[in-house]
C-alpha cells in the first residue's frame, strides 16, 4: 500500500441494536452511467441518459466527453437548466454527439472507467488530448491499453511507464483491426476497446492472452450495451472463440436509456438487513441485469436470510446469524469490500478468492481491508489471490479509507454493528454515492 491516512475528517459510523427496516432508493450505476456517456457521445444522433448517476466518476467522464466538444446538457421536468450545467438537479442528460476535438484535457480522477474508456476516445479526436488524474491513477494499470492502442494505429506520448500522465495525439480517426490485449489485470482494458471500436476504420479484434479474466459481467455489460445501439459484436458466448472479441465498423443509434440503480451501492444496505437480522428492500431492482451486484442475492443468502424479487423491489431479511463463506470474487471483485465486512461480522471463516488484482483498485484493497479490521480487533490474512477472515470480537477505533469509495462503505457496515467505529473521509464515497452519509441515516430512521 503506498498510500498513507491522510484526511483528518472523522465521521462516527451509526451503530444499532436494532434490526433495520427500511427501503432505500439507490441512484444509477456508475458502470451503466459512463458506457452510455461514450456510447451516446459516438452516436449519430442525441440521446437520452435518464436517472443517470451524478457522482465524481460520471462528472469526470461527462465533463471529459465535453472537453473534446460533445454537447451533454442537465434537462428537469417543469424547467430547463438555466446553464445547462451539470449541477446534480436535472432528471436526465441530453447529449449531443459532435465532431471529437483537440487539444483537450481531461482530469480521471480515479475512476478506472475514464482513465480507461477514453483513450480510445480520444484517439478519434483531431488533436492533442491530455490525460492526468489524481496520484493514485498514476499507479493503476494502463500499459495494455497504450500498447493495444498503438497497434491499433494511435500516437501517445507517455512518461515510458505505461501510465497516465499521457498524451493521446489524435488524428481524426483509426485504422483498428487485430490486437492481443493481457486484461488480467483490469477486465476494463476490453471493455475500452470494444465501446469506441465501431468508429475504428477495420473495427476491432480484441484477444485477451492473460491467464485470468477478471470482471465478466462487466465484459457482457460492454457487449450488451454496444448491441443495443446497434453495434455489430461478435464474442466467445455467440459462438466466436474464448477470449476473442470482435466489434464491426458502422454508425452508432442514439437512444433513450434509463439508467439501473447502482446494485454494488445498494451492497451496505442489504448488509445492513443481514447483520442486523433486519429487512431492507431496494427499488427498481433489474429482473435482469449484467451488473455484477446482482450476485449479492446468492452471496448474502448463502451468509444467512434470504432475498425476494418483488414489483416493490428486491427485499433482503437477515436471519440473525451471518455464516462466513468460501467464495470465488473473480467475476464481482468490486463486491469484495462489502463482502469482507459482513464476513469479519460472522460466526464462520470466510475465505475471499480470485481478487488478486484488487491489488491495483482505487488503493490496495487486500491490504487495507487487513490493515483497518485488525486494527478493530480482527483476524484477517491476505493471501495470494484473496482474503482469509476470521471472525473476532471487534472494538471501536478509526476506519481509515485510503480514497476508497468501497473502503468507506466497509467501515460503516462494520460500524453499524461495532460501537465507536470512526471512518475517515467518509467524504470519499462522492466516488460512486455521494449522499451515502445521508442515506445511511436515513436507512437507519427507516426512511
Ligand atoms: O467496467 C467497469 O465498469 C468496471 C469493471 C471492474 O473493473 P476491474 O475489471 O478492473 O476490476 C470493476 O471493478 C469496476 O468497478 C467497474
Ligand atoms: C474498482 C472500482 O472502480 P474503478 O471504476 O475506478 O475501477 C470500484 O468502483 O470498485
Amino acid at each position: 500500500m503506498t498510500e498513507s491516512p491522510v484526511h483528518p475528517a472523522l465521521w462516527p459510523a451509526p451503530h444499532t441494536g436494532e434490526a433495520v427496516d427500511a427501503t432505500v432508493t439507490v441512484p444509477g450505476s456508475k458502470s451503466v452511467t459512463n458506457r452510455a456517456l461514450v456510447l451516446a457521445a459516438l452516436a449519430a444522433e442525441p440521446g437520452w441518459l435518464r436517472r443517470p448517476l451524478r457522482s465524481r466518476d460520471t462528472l469526470l467522464m461527462a465533463d471529459a466527453l465535453r472537453a473534446m466538444g460533445v454537447g451533454i446538457e442537465e434537462t428537469v421536468s417543469s424547467s430547463s437548466s438555466a446553464t445547462g450545467e451539470l449541477d446534480g438537479s436535472g432528471e436526465a442528460w441530453r447529449v449531443i454527439p459532435a465532431g471529437l476535438h483537440g487539444p483537450a484535457t481531461v482530469d480521471v480522477g480515479n475512476a478506472g472507467t475514464v482513465m480507461r474508456f477514453l483513450p480510445p476516445v480520444a484517439a478519434l479526436a483531431d488533436g492533442p488530448v491530455r490525460f492526468d488524474g489524481d496520484p493514485r491513477s498514476y499507479e493503476r494499470p494502463l500499459g495494455a491499453v497504450i500498447d493495444a492502442l498503438r497497434t491499433l494505429g494511435a500516437r501517445i506520448d507517455d512518461d515510458g511507464r505505461g501510465a497516465l500522465p499521457l498524451t493521446v495525439h489524435g488524428s481524426g480517426a483509426l485504422d483498428g483491426g487485430p490486437v492481443e490485449i493481457d486484461a488480467s489485470s483490469s477486465s476494463q482494458f476490453v471493455s475500452a476497446l470494444l465501446l469506441s471500436a465501431p468508429h475504428f476504420n477495420q473495427g476491432v479484434e480484441v484477444r485477451h492472452t492473460g491467464a485470468v479474466l477478471p470482471s465478466m459481467p462487466h465484459i457482457l455489460m460492454t457487449v450488451d450495451m454496444l448491441r443495443a445501439v446497434g453495434a455489430q459484436v461478435d464474442t466467445p458466448e455467440s459462438g466466436g472463440e474464448p477470449n476473442v472479441w470482435r466489434v464491426s465498423p458502422g454508425a452508432l443509434l442514439g437512444r433513450d436509456l434509463t439508467v439501473e440503480p447502482d446494485l454494488s451501492n445498494a451492497q451496505p444496505f442489504l448488509a445492513a438487513a443481514l447483520i442486523t437480522g433486519g429487512r431492507v428492500t431496494i427499488p427498481d431492482w433489474p429482473e435482469r441485469t449484467t451488473q455484477p451486484g446482482d450476485a449479492l442475492r446468492e452471496i448474502f443468502t448463502a451468509m444467512g436470510g434470504s432475498c425476494e424479487l418483488t414489483e416493490q423491489g428486491l427485499t433482503f431479511t437477515g436471519s440473525g446469524t451471518v455464516h462466513g463463506i468460501d467464495v470465488d470474487l473473480g467475476d464481482v471483485g468490486e463486491l469484495t469490500p462489502g463482502i469482507a465486512a459482513v464476513a469479519a461480522l460472522a460466526d464462520s471463516e470466510s475465505v475471499l478468492r480470485g481478487v488478486a488484482h484488487l491489488r491495483l483498485h482505487e488503493t490496495d484493497r487486500l491490504a487495507a481491508l487487513t490493515r483497518e479490521i485488525n486494527a478493530l480487533g480482527g483476524d484477517v490474512t491476505e493471501t495470494e489471490d484473496g482474503l482469509r477472515i476470521r471472525p473476532r470480537r471487534l472494538h471501536g477505533g478509526t476506519f481509515h479509507t485510503y480514497h476508497d469509495h468501497r473502503m468507506a462503505t466497509a467501515g460503516a457496515i462494520i460500524g453499524l454493528a461495532v460501537k465507536d467505529v470512526l471512518i475517515e473521509n467518509v467524504a470519499t464515497t462522492a466516488k460512486t454515492l455521494p449522499d451515502f452519509p445521508q442515506m445511511w441515516t436515513g436507512m437507519l430512521d427507516g426512511n
